[in-house]
């Protein structure tokens, strides 16, 4: 007998029979309804996991579902912290998920066949727009957009880019002034902020990746118009913030929230696509995505898709760990060193040093083969970074088989989440698992390779993260320049060094800002 039956015939019968119907009076409805949440609850708590040997957690599947969205990391590592089984199993509305940890739960996670990756984030996720909610057809799979970054986002385009994202942001730097101070995670869209502030915080990280990867995934026309670029930004942090957790709980609830992501979703359409259409009508055709899209065949509407994919794919997170990577060497004397040395280093070699031409330009002489290949350095500052900084819980659904994980058994249609801490922060594996510390991935260290999966995760299982290259290439093209043509400092609102380094919000789903007191780059230009 199921759970709902089972419950079904214990309780409802007796406290809506016909008699006690009879005898209705508000204050006895009201306490029975009383006594049947509080038996619910008892039930719920104390009954054995209804499905496989699981457990399934109690309290109300409300409660449990908010906090999910609210807190998602303390709601995970909360429950593993006390307990010791592998997994466990809670409700979101209709929807049952099981939360895994543990070495062979890892290995199910990312390599099951049956765990789906595109169906695990639909629901529980939502940062990226929904083209269907504004009537559009979509490629419902990932494999499409992979060919595609694959093709655009290659060595050969990044070799042909290089010069154009170097110069879009010495721009964006030239605009900084030669001494300042500015937060580096602030958007100019936070609303939470005052006018000044949001003319200060028109210097931000985030700013250079979203013009980067507007330049890597569009066109020109998109990426050098500061008028437009603006209004994408605009629209794009708009749809960033409506993922709360009443829109991803409540999808159907018909409120200005929802209104607002439509029209914001509808107007981002409609301006790349106004764009891609001029394109597609052009007599030559240019070397940018949305020619290179058009010129295989792709419909106006599916370059429209691919180019708010790759926004919605990689901004946040290559802007995050930029400014992440340069709080942490800001802090850290000996890896600012390092850094810097490999930085001249690559300079000395790979570009004239007798010239007088911009920083940006020399860089630009740098072949992306030494980008890639010849800064261990940098690998090791952004790979560490990542470990501490991002503690994501990663979603897929079983949509083929019931399939069992640490004896515990995963029905078909369950989801499935897995939070990277369990590997990353995890004391096993690494020392000190919250310090950043990137020589622990030194020859005679090693320390990632302890576990499967103990780190690389984004380019293992499978699905690794198609748009890595691009990333790291983002994200050592703002290093490189701010070591090479600034000094800075980590500040606080006064202005004094900070010795206490911030720590992520591990409970925001998209963005881990510090939490606690901002901080800010106190920066003054060295080399034009
Ligand atoms: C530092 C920046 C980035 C980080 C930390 C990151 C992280 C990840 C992670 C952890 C996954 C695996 C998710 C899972 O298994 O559930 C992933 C997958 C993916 N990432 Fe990234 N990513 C970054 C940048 C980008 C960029 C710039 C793009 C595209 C322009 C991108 C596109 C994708 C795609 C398409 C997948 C899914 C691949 C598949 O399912 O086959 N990512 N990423």
């Amino acid at each position: 007998m199921s759970l709902n039956a089972t419950f079904k015939s214990f309780i409802l019968p007796e406290a809506f029979s016909a008699e006690a119907l009879g005898n209705f009076n508000v204050s006895k409805s009201a306490s029975t309804l009383c006594l049947t949440l509080v038996v619910l609850y008892i039930y719920r708590l104390f009954l054995p996991s209804p499905k496989g040997s699981i457990k399934q957690l109690g309290g109300f599947p409300v409660t449990t579902a908010w906090t999910f969205f609210s807190k998602r990391t303390d709601f995970i590592l909360g429950h593993f912290k006390a307990s010791a089984a592998p997994h466990f199993r809670f409700q979101v509305l209709q929807h049952q998920v099981v939360a895994l940890r543990g070495e062979e739960a890892r290995k199910a996670f990312f390599d099951s066949k049956s765990l789906n990756f595109t169906e695990g984030y639909k629901i529980l996720f939502g940062a990226a727009p929904r083209l269907q909610d504004i009537t559009i057809n979509t490629h419902n799979d990932v494999s499409w957009f992979n060919k595609h970054i694959l093709t655009l986002l290659g060595k050969r385009r990044l070799t042909e880019m290089l010069p154009s994202l170097l110069e879009d942001v010495n721009v964006r730097m030239i605009g900084w002034g030669k001494k300042g101070c500015f937060d580096p995670f602030k958007n100019i869209y936070d609303v939470r902020i005052s006018l000044k502030a949001a003319l200060e915080s028109q210097l931000t990280v985030l700013q250079l990746v979203f013009q980067m990867t507007v330049r890597m995934a569009s066109c020109s026309e998109l990426a050098e118009d500061r008028t437009t670029l603006d209004e994408l930004q605009k629209l794009y942090w708009q749809l960033e913030k409506s993922s709360t957790p009443t829109a991803l709980l409540l999808p159907w609830f018909p409120g200005p929230a929802k209104k607002r992501k439509r029209t914001a979703t509808k107007e981002l359409f409609t301006k790349i696509y106004d764009v891609a259409e001029a394109r597609r009508k052009a007599a030559v055709p240019s070397s940018d995505a949305v020619d290179v899209l058009l010129g295989q065949g792709q419909s106006t509407t599916e370059v429209v898709e691919f180019i708010i994919g790759a926004i919605f794919a990689g901004i946040v997170s290559t802007g995050i760990i930029s400014c992440w990577a340069l709080v942490y060497l800001a802090s850290d004397e000996e890896w600012m060193a390092k850094a810097k040395a490999e930085v001249n280093a690559l300079i000395d070699k790979h570009t004239n040093t007798l010239s007088t031409e911009s920083l940006s330009r020399r860089l630009a002489t740098i072949p992306i083969s030494a980008w890639e290949d010849e800064m261990p350095v940098m690998e090791a500052v952004i790979r560490e970074t990542l470990r501490v900084t991002l503690t994501n819980t990663l979603l897929r659904r079983n949509v083929i088989d019931e399939l069992s994980v640490s004896n515990g058994t995963i029905q078909q249609g369950d989801f499935v989440v897995y939070n990277v801490a369990d590997v990353y922060l995890n004391s096993e594996i690494y020392t000190n698992p919250r310090e950043f510390d990137p020589g622990r991935y030194d020859p005679g260290r090693e320390e990632d390779k302890k576990s499967t999966f103990g780190f690389k995760r984004p380019r293992k299982g499978r699905h690794p993260c198609t748009g890595m290259k691009v990333a790291k290439l983002e994200i050592k093209v703002i290093v490189t320049m701010m070591l090479a043509g600034f000094d800075f400092d980590i500040v606080d609102k006064n202005g004094k060094h900070i010795t206490k380094i911030p720590v992520p919000d591990r409970n925001d789903i998209h963005q881990a800002r510090p939490v606690g007191d901002q901080c800010f780059f106190e920066f003054e230009r060295i080399v034009d």
